[in-house]
C-alpha cells in the first residue's frame, strides 16, 4: 500500500468518524432535547390546569369539570345563541350557584341581589363591559355603563339624574307623540287599509329609535319612513353580539374591535357617525338658542336641553363630553332594549286570546274616543291601568332584553355567596333571564300568566318576592338609568296599538324566533291587522 493510499484511508476513516459523531449529536442529543421539551410541555400543561383549577378556589363551587379548566365550553355555549338554556340546565343540576368558566360563577337566587349589586356594595363591573368602551379623538368616552370607577360613576349618574327621572317623563312624552302618530299612520295607510302583512317587530325597532332620538335631541332620523338606511341597527347588532361572545374571553378585545386597524373589518363601512354628528350639532344649536334665555321659558324641554340647563346652573356638575356621552348612550342603550320588550309583550298578548281580550277591553274602556287625542294615549293614564301593567311585567319577565349574567368582580377580602366563599377577583353575576324563570319565585315560570301580578290573585308576600326577582333593568347601583323612558314608551305604544288596531299573529307566530348574545332581539313578528272601530 502506498503512502497515498494510507493517507486516503485515514482521511476516509476521519470523515466517517466525523459523520458518526455528527449523527450521534443530531439523533441522541436532539431526541433527548425533544423528550426534555415534551416533559417541560407536559409539566407546563399540568401547571396551567392545576393553577386554573385551584388558584381561584372555584374547584369547591359545583359545576361541570370542563368549565373549570377552559373558557371554551362557555364561549361555545354563548356563541350558539342559547346559553340561557344551558345555564338553566346547569342550575337545575347543581343548585343556585354554578361554575360557568375558569373564573366565572352564576348565581340564581334573589337573596344575593344586594350582596352583588346593592347601592353600597364594593363589587365592580367585570372586564366583560370593557368591550362596550368608546373612544374618540379626546380619548375614553365617559360612560356609566362601562366605568369601574365608583366616584366617576356617581358623578355621571348625579349629573343626569333629573333628566332620567319619572318627573321628566311628562315633558319628554311630548316629543314621543308625533313619532307615535307617524307609526300609526304608516301602519294604517300601508298595511291595515291594504290588508298587507306587516313585520311589526321591525317597525317597533324603528319606532323606539326615532322616539328616543326625538326625546333626546328634539328631532330624529326618520327610521320609520326610511328603515335602516344608516346601517345603525346592523352595527348595533354586530356590537352587541360581539360583546356577548368575545366578552367571555375579554383579553382578545384588544386585537379585535379595540384595534383601529381591525375594527372596520368587523363593523363594515357603516358606523354611528351620523348620530354622533346629530348630537354635536344639536348641542351647539341648543346652546345658542338657550343663551341669555330665562330657563323657565324653555318648556317642554328635551333630554339634552335639561342637561344643558343643569350645566348652566352648576357648571362643575357636568361637562360637555359627559353631556354628549349621556345623549349618545340613550340611543345606544335604549332603542334595541325597548324594542325587544315591546315585541315580547305584543307577541305573548296576541298568542293568548284571553289576555288579548281582557287587555283590549281595559284599554278601550279607558279611552272610549277613538279620535286623534286617543292616539296619543298619555303615560299618566296608561300607567294606571292594572291589567296593562300586569301584561307588561309578565311579557318582560318571560323575555328580558338582557339574557346573560350581569357580571361583577368580587372585591377584597372575598365574599360568601350561597354558602360558598368566593375569593377576590372571581367574576360572579345573576342572569335576569334565569332569575325571572326561577320556580321558587315564579310558580309555573314558563307560563305567560299576567294575572299573577294582580293583588287579587296573589298573596302580598308572593308579590313582594316576585317584584324582588323581576330584574330586567338590573338592580342597585347600576340599575338602568333609562328605565322610566322605556317604561313610558312601552306603555304608550302597546296601549296605542291595542286601542287602534285589531291584530293577529300570522301562522300563530311560528316565524317568531330570537337569539341571545347579551341582548335577545327577536325576528319574525309578522302580524295581520285592521283598523279597529268603536
Ligand atoms: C326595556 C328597555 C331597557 C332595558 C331592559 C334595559 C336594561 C338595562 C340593564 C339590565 C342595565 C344594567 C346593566 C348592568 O347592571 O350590568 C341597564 C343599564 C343602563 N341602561 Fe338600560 N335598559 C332599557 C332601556 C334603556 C333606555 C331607554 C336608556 C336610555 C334612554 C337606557 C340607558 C341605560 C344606561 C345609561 C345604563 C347604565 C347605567 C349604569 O350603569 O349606571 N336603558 N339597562
Amino acid at each position: 500500500m502506498t503512502c497515498v493510499h494510507v493517507l486516503q484511508e485515514n482521511v476516509l476513516r476521519a470523515v466517517n468518524m466525523a459523520q458518526l459523531t455528527e449523527y450521534f449529536w443530531t439523533t441522541t442529543v436532539t431526541s433527548t432535547l425533544v423528550n426534555y421539551w415534551t416533559i417541560i410541555l407536559v409539566l407546563l400543561v399540568i401547571y396551567y390546569f392545576t393553577a386554573t383549577i385551584f388558584s381561584r378556589g372555584l374547584h369547591r363551587i359545583p359545576g361541570p369539570f370542563l368549565r373549570i379548566v377552559s373558557p371554551i365550553p362557555r364561549l361555545w355555549s354563548v356563541y350558539k345563541g342559547f346559553s340561557h338554556e344551558d345555564d338553566s340546565a346547569l342550575h337545575e343540576r347543581y343548585g343556585p350557584i354554578v361554575r360557568l368558566g375558569p373564573n366565572l360563577v352564576s348565581v340564581n337566587s334573589a337573596d344575593e341581589l344586594n350582596t352583588i349589586y346593592g347601592i353600597s356594595t364594593l363589587f365592580y363591573k367585570s372586564r366583560f363591559y370593557s368591550l362596550a368602551e368608546g373612544f374618540d379623538e379626546e380619548g375614553l368616552i365617559p360612560d356609566p355603563f362601562v366605568t369601574t370607577d365608583k366616584a366617576m360613576h356617581s358623578r355621571l349618574r348625579r349629573g343626569a339624574a333629573n333628566a332620567y327621572s319619572l318627573n321628566s317623563m311628562v315633558q319628554l312624552e311630548a316629543f314621543v307623540d308625533p313619532v307615535t302618530e307617524r307609526l300609526v299612520n304608516k301602519l294604517k295607510e300601508e298595511y291595515a287599509t291594504r290588508k298587507k302583512i306587516v313585520d311589526l317587530g321591525q317597525f317597533v325597532q324603528q319606532y323606539a329609535m326615532d322616539a328616543i332620538c326625538a326625546l333626546t335631541y328634539g328631532k330624529d332620523l326618520n327610521h320609520i319612513e326610511k328603515g335602516d338606511y344608516l346601517g345603525f341597527f346592523k352595527t348595533s347588532f354586530i356590537i352587541n353580539s360581539y360583546m356577548g361572545i368575545f366578552g367571555q374571553i375579554p383579553w382578545i378585545h384588544r386585537f379585535l374591535l379595540a384595534s383601529s386597524f381591525i375594527a372596520p373589518f368587523i363593523l363594515g363601512p357603516e358606523s354611528n357617525e351620523k348620530i354622533i354628528k346629530l348630537a354635536k350639532e344639536e348641542i351647539a344649536g341648543d346652546r345658542l338658542r338657550s343663551e341669555g334665555k330665562d330657563e323657565s321659558l324653555d318648556r317642554p324641554s328635551t333630554f339634552l336641553q335639561r342637561l344643558l340647563l343643569n350645566q348652566r346652573r352648576n357648571p362643575q356638575s357636568i361637562n360637555e363630553r359627559e353631556i354628549m356621552a349621556h345623549c349618545f348612550n340613550n340611543i345606544a342603550a335604549g332603542s334595541d332594549t325597548t324594542a325587544i320588550s315591546i315585541r315580547t309583550i305584543l307577541f305573548n298578548t296576541l298568542k293568548h286570546p284571553r289576555v288579548h281580550q281582557l287587555l283590549r277591553k281595559e284599554i278601550r274602556e279607558a279611552f272610549p274616543a277613538f279620535g286623534l287625542e286617543s292616539e296619543f294615549v298619555s303615560f299618566r293614564k296608561t300607567s294606571k291601568l292594572p291589567y296593562l301593567g300586569a301584561v307588561i311585567m309578565e311579557g318582560i319577565r318571560l323575555h328580558p332584553s338582557v339574557g346573560l349574567l350581569l357580571a361583577r368582580v368580587v372585591p377584597e377580602p372575598g365574599e360568601t355567596i350561597c354558602g360558598h366563599f368566593l375569593r377576590p377577583g372571581v367574576e360572579v353575576g345573576i342572569n335576569p333571564w334565569l332569575l325571572q324563570r326561577n320556580a321558587e319565585v315564579f310558580p309555573n315560570p314558563d307560563d305567560f300568566y299576567p294575572d299573577r301580578w294582580l293583588p287579587e290573585n296573589t298573596s302580598q308576600e308572593r308579590l313582594i318576592l316576585m317584584k324582588k326577582g323581576w330584574i330586567p333593568f338590573g338592580h342597585g347601583a347600576h340599575t338602568c338609568s333609562g328605565r322610566w323612558i322605556s317604561w313610558m314608551m312601552i306603555h304608550k305604544l302597546v296601549a296605542t296599538l291595542i286601542l287602534l288596531f285589531d291584530m293577529d299573529l300570522v301562522d300563530g307566530g311560528k316565524n317568531y324566533t330570537f337569539q341571545n348574545y347579551w341582548l335577545t332581539p327577536q325576528r319574525g313578528l309578522y302580524i295581520s291587522l285592521t283598523s279597529a272601530s268603536p
